[in-house]
């Protein structure tokens, strides 16, 4: 049974009821031929299949109708139609064969709001902007030499956390690891792109990882009003776009102050230039190839914030736990750890292509718990795709929790079996010989609109786990942890959040805070 949870949505769901039968009725367009379409699920007359999205779990709602009408769908919110995308052949040949077609994501901009905006990033089509911005977020931030001279900023923050663990272990304290994992992804991602750290209690920081986690509970909300907005505005009806533009106002009050701190500091910076200093100076820049604004920046910086932070504390929570209920894992990691990084020093970035285990115990804990669960793209041209015609300017959603946990493609999915990423796995002959027809692995997307944060985002999950593993043990309430997921908006996370002890490990007698 759908377990609605989306009191919210009762009093525009209703409205629209009434509201969009006149519209459906009188405007909607019927597909020429609709015989050529993926199948659809039963759909409720009106509303279609915006039930589905009215679920607490979205994305295993749509597993369920996946595994029941087949791994390709056509559904509709009232007259918007989505193609939902559940297998793993399927997602191969969208993103090998038609990856500039759904490059785009077709969210329509949420005006002036600062995230999911005309101004931002994320939402913005495959075009001049995006190319231009992609080539400084990689180059100055996220690309390979980027992370490598940013090295230095983020070793001091794996310490930090170590330290400030240790000190709660020796009183004894049970922590949340999402607390502290946010901490630490916020500090670090912080001192990349403005140049501090941003969690001192009742600063600047903390009002910005404050408004995070609003931002996160609101992306449900705004996955409703950018796919519903068009049919509704011509009602009349704006939704949430005033709790949007609340949260949009208060971002901007403290990014605008950080720009005008930075545009103080910019003649100092000339050697440190963190990315708000480059961006700044591109703004200044009269040749460049694109004028960017102030809102262009605070845009990005919003969903570099975003994107980047709560999806890897997400990730480090759910690994944790899933380490902590397998004695056997957490003895191999530590085998593995002792041997390649000893027992006098912390483990270190330039470590982690040495500990292959840790590395696929990380991919395991993605491929069962991806932070984003689901993905969206829009068609620009009509097309072909796993032998069905479908329309342009369809929504297509990608359910890479489903596709990730496929039986027909993954060995007992729903165990965490880390070996399964190991080069000498038994399991790895089969995976290679389907590996070329299909994409399986899907927790950072695919395609030019995967994910660039990638790399960035092992080295935080590998740094975080692997100290926390090294240097400490970890007593929980009970036998095992509870494992049962929520979507905090449209974020996978742990219904019951993990909260433990650590106790140093006795051999463990590093490092001495200089
Ligand atoms: C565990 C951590 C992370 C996960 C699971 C994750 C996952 C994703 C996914 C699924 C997408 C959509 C991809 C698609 O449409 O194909 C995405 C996009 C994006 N991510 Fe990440 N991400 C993570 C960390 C990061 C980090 C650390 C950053 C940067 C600081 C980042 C920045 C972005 C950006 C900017 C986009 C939009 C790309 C575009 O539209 O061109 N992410 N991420």
């Amino acid at each position: 049974m759908i377990n609605v949870e989306f009191q919210n949505l009762f009093i525009p769901t209703l409205l629209c009821l009434f509201s969009l039968l006149c519209f459906v009725t009188f405007f909607s367009k019927k597909p020429k031929d609709s015989s050529d379409l993926p199948p659809s699920p039963p759909s409720m007359p009106i509303i279609g299949h915006l039930h589905l999205l009215l679920s607490s779990l979205i994305h295993k709602s749509f597993q369920k109708i996946s595994s029941k009408y087949g791994p390709l769908l056509h559904l509709r919110i009232f007259n918007v139609p989505i193609l939902l995308v559940s297998s793993a052949s399927v997602a191969n040949e969208i993103f090998k064969s038609h990856d500039v077609n759904i490059s785009s994501r077709g969210l329509p901009p949420i005006d002036e709001s600062l995230f999911f905006g005309s101004s931002g990033f994320f939402s913005a089509p495959h075009g001049d902007y995006w190319k231009f911005m992609k080539k400084i977020v990689v180059a100055k931030l996220l690309g390979p030499q980027a992370i490598e001279r940013s090295r230095a900023l983020r070793a001091e923050e794996v310490e930090r956390f170590y330290f400030e663990l240790l000190e709660k272990a020796m009183k004894n304290e049970t922590v949340e690891i999402r607390r502290e994992a946010m901490k630490f992804t916020n500090n670090s991602t912080c001192k990349m792109i403005i140049g501090r750290r941003c969690w001192e209690e009742n600063g600047e920081g903390e009002r910005v990882r404050g408004l995070i986690t609003e931002s996160i509970a609101l992306t449900k909300k705004v996955l409703f009003a950018t796919l519903l907005r068009k049919p509704l505005e011509k009602l009349g009806i704006p939704l949430f776009k005033k709790e949007i533009m609340d949260i949009s106002d208060r971002y901007n009050e403290v990014l605008e102050s950080f720009l005008v701190e930075h545009e103080k500091n910019l003649e100092k910076h000339h050697q440190g230039k963190d990315l708000m200093d480059v961006l700044l100076e591109v703004k200044g820049d009269e040749n460049s190839e694109y004028k960017i604004t102030r809102d262009h920046i605070k845009s990005l910086f919003v969903e570099l914030f975003l994107g980047g932070t709560d999806t890897s504390k997400q990730t480090i929570q759910w690994t944790m736990a899933q380490i902590i209920n397998n004695s056997k894992v957490i003895e191999r990691l530590r085998e593995e750890m002792d041997c390649v990084v000893g027992k006098s020093r912390l483990i270190q970035e330039n470590d982690l292509p040495n500990l292959p285990y840790l590395q696929a115990v990380i991919k395991e804990g993605l491929r069962m718990y991806p932070p984003v669960p689901l993905f969206g793209r829009r068609l620009q041209e009509g097309c072909k795709m796993g032998g069905f015609y479908v329309a342009e300017k369809t929504t297509l959603v990608v359910n890479g929790y489903a596709i990730m946990r496929d039986p027909n493609y993954w060995e007992d999915p729903d165990e965490f079996k880390p070996e399964r990423f190991l080069a000498s796995s038994k399991t790895r002959g089969r995976e290679e010989e389907i590996g070329e027809q299909v994409l399986k692995y899907l927790s950072f997307g695919s395609g030019r609109r995967g994910c660039p944060g990638s790399n960035l985002a092992y080295i935080f999950l590998g740094t975080a786990i692997g100290m926390m593993i090294q240097c400490f043990d970890w007593r929980i309430n009970g036998a095992k942890v509870n494992m049962e997921e929520t979507l905090s908006g449209m974020v996978l996370t742990m219904a019951h959040p993990l909260k433990c002890t650590p106790v140093p490990r006795i051999c463990c007698s590093f490092p001495v805070r200089h």
